[in-house]
């Protein structure tokens, strides 16, 4: 008999490793904010039994998921502009909403509303791209969320940095900031091949070189995007960043909706992660990611949500299956990304992007308990043959009943046990009110 923290019993454990595994009637042990066993629930009881059990009768256990592209403050400006393509979108309402409103007071509202959206949904990690990234990390760490918070480098000025050599240097201190923080860490987040220039691009490649951290960019949203790249450089903007030496493992290229055959073996080549966008890319009408394509090509592929104002909510089951749906589609073939690799790129291909697969994206022996439970018990998920079907084809986020991140518990029974859901409600509607006022003709 040993002394552990707690037992978490459910029918089905998913472990997205070893893949097509499911394990039925076990038990995960926790300690320490670690997963230090798995095994049948007759055996953990009598091998744990100072435990404290948490039984969940009807659910499934998954990774936590991982949304692997958001620009979490955005949320407060969640269908403020619709159904526009993404220059019109941008330039004509977005950046101007941004160049208003952005401060350290919205980043902290609009970040806040945005992790209690993902706990609640499931996600227990998000790689952020947005100003004021030091207040995103400040909120997401006193709540208990995982972050991977982005060092943006942009050529315009905002009211947070200057010039590009002030955008580096508010990213390395933060940087620094966090060197080993247990659940914040930092990635370089140029922001697209039309807003950073070749000076600060190669800087960015050789300080996440030495630093060896992931570089989070979005690239080939959308063909405007490739072919101004090609008119103002030359080349298309992949060969451009492969010149500047950013093509390489460390790379998360997102959107890639935009791309030859020669590309995809090329990316593939690199090692380079893609970060799959499917409800934003539709959204915006980007395009397509040839989702079969690179799979088949060896290419790691992770999911993200973007930000909610083009998307508009960070909800990762919606994002599994339009990946999955989608792929079949493109590819014309039914047996593209079945429910397991969907699921798969939610998790531990988002982890392994993040350079976190060491830690988190499956529920392995020795892996940091970052669980989800998804209640598959009622009649939306009825009947049951294949547990995994049912998250991707079938549930939606509102299934999701408890979530823990390193052990802590911040979901129980769908309340939040970390942050306050009416003061978040009340701050939101109160950026609510003064946007719209700002908004009416005078
Ligand atoms: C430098 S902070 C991030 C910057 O990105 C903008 N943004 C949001 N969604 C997208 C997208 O899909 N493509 C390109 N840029 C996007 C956001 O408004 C911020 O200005
Ligand atoms: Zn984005």
């Amino acid at each position: 008999m040993q002394n552990f923290n707690t037992l978490i019993y459910a029918p089905w454990i998913i472990p997205v490793i070893p893949e097509n595994q499911i394990l039925e009637n076990h038990c995960l042990a926790i300690h320490q904010g670690r997963i230090v066993d798995c095994l049948p629930r007759a055996h953990a009881e009598v091998r744990y039994q100072n435990a404290h059990l948490i039984e969940l009768t009807q659910h499934a256990l998954i990774p936590g998921l991982v949304n692997t592209h958001t620009h979490s403050p955005m949320s407060l400006l969640r269908g403020l502009a619709d159904d526009l393509p993404l220059m019109e979108w941008l330039e004509g309402y977005i950046w101007p909403a941004e160049s208003k409103w952005v401060s350290e007071t919205f980043v902290r509202d609009g970040a806040l509303l945005a992790i209690a959206e993902m706990l609640r949904g499931g996600i227990t990690c998000f790689n952020d791209m947005y100003f004021f990234p030091e207040i995103v990390a400040q909120v997401a760490a006193k709540v208990g969320m995982r972050a991977v918070i982005g060092m943006i480098v942009i050529d315009f000025p905002s009211s947070w940095a200057k010039t590009s050599e002030d955008y580096i240097r508010k990213g390395l201190e933060l940087n620094d900031q966090y060197r080993a923080h247990p659940l914040i860490k930092t990635a370089f987040a140029p922001h697209a091949p039309y807003t950073v220039s070749d000076g600060p691009l190669k800087q960015v490649a050789t300080l996440a070189k030495e630093l060896n951290i992931p570089v989070h960019m979005h690239l080939h949203e959308t063909a405007e995007e490739v072919n101004r790249g090609l008119a103002q450089y030359g080349v298309r903007p992949l060969e451009r960043l492969q010149r500047l030496g950013l093509l390489s493992s460390q790379l998360l290229a997102v959107h890639m909706t935009q791309l030859t055959d020669q590309e995809i073996q090329t990316l593939a080549a690199s090692s380079a992660h893609v970060i799959h966008c499917p409800e934003s890319n539709l959204k915006l009408a980007s395009g397509f990611c040839p989702v079969a394509k690179l799979y088949q090509a060896g290419v790691n592929i992770a999911l993200g949500t973007d930000g909610a104002a083009s998307n508009n909510d960070l909800d990762m089951f919606v994002e599994m299956r339009l990946a999955a749906l989608l792929a079949k589609a493109l590819a014309g073939d039914a047996s593209a990304i079945p429910a397991n690799q969907a699921l798969r790129m939610a998790t531990l291909n988002g982890a392994k992007a993040l350079g976190l697969e060491q830690e988190i994206g499956s529920l392995e022996i020795g892996k940091v308990a970052d669980i989800v439970a998804v209640n598959l018990g009622e009649l939306e998920t009825q009947p049951l043959y294949d547990p995994t079907s049912q998250l991707v084809y079938t549930a939606g986020r509102d299934r999701v009943s408890d979530v823990w991140i390193a052990g802590q518990q911040v979901l129980k029974k769908r309340q939040f046990t970390t942050l306050d859901e009416s003061l978040i409600l009340s701050q939101t509607q109160a950026w609510a009110e003064r946007i719209q006022e700002a908004r009416k003709p005078i």
